[in-house]
């Protein structure tokens, strides 16, 4: 887990359409807009907002509904993961988003953003979830 000294143009490219998916965030609740974006190995891009819920509950993340259209899509692996979120310091995924990256962005490299991308971690599934619960490995 690092924080690039340099933010380069592929990785603000990929930030800008998580960005873009930022924008169709719906959280009328927490006010609280995050965006990702999901690149498959065939280099396809999948992004997603978060969609929230009157039953708070049943709250959807943006990284997961990335990572859920990739793989419904079809994609058997995740190449990058690019997360970016509304304020000042870089998004920092919830814990039931961490499982879901073991599970399905395991050897991603994953990138965490501010709003305005000039804060990046750069970082990956086991760092981000010591210990996961696995039942690949069996
Ligand atoms: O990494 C994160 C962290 C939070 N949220 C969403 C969940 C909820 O809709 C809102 C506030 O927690 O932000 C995400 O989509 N991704
Ligand atoms: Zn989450």
């Amino acid at each position: 887990m690092r924080y690039l000294d340099k933010v380069d143009d592929t990785i603000i490219y990929f930030l800008t359409l998580a960005q873009e998916a930022q924008k169709k965030a719906y959280a009328p609740y927490s006010c609280f807009k995050v965006g990702a974006a999901a690149v498959g190995n065939s280099s396809k891009v999948y992004t997603g907002c978060n969609v929230e819920n009157a039953s708070y509950s049943l709250s959807m993340c943006a990284e997961r509904i990335a990572l859920f259209k990739a793989i419904s899509e079809g994609e058997s692996e995740i190449k990058a993961l690019y997360i970016i979120g509304p304020e000042n310091e870089p998004i920092s995924p919830c814990g039931a988003c961490r499982q879901v990256i073991f599970e399905l962005a395991r050897n991603s490299t994953i990138y965490l953003s501010n709003c305005n991308m000039t804060k990046v971690i750069e970082t990956n599934s086991k760092e981000l979830l010591p210990y996961g619960f696995d039942l690949k490995g069996r």
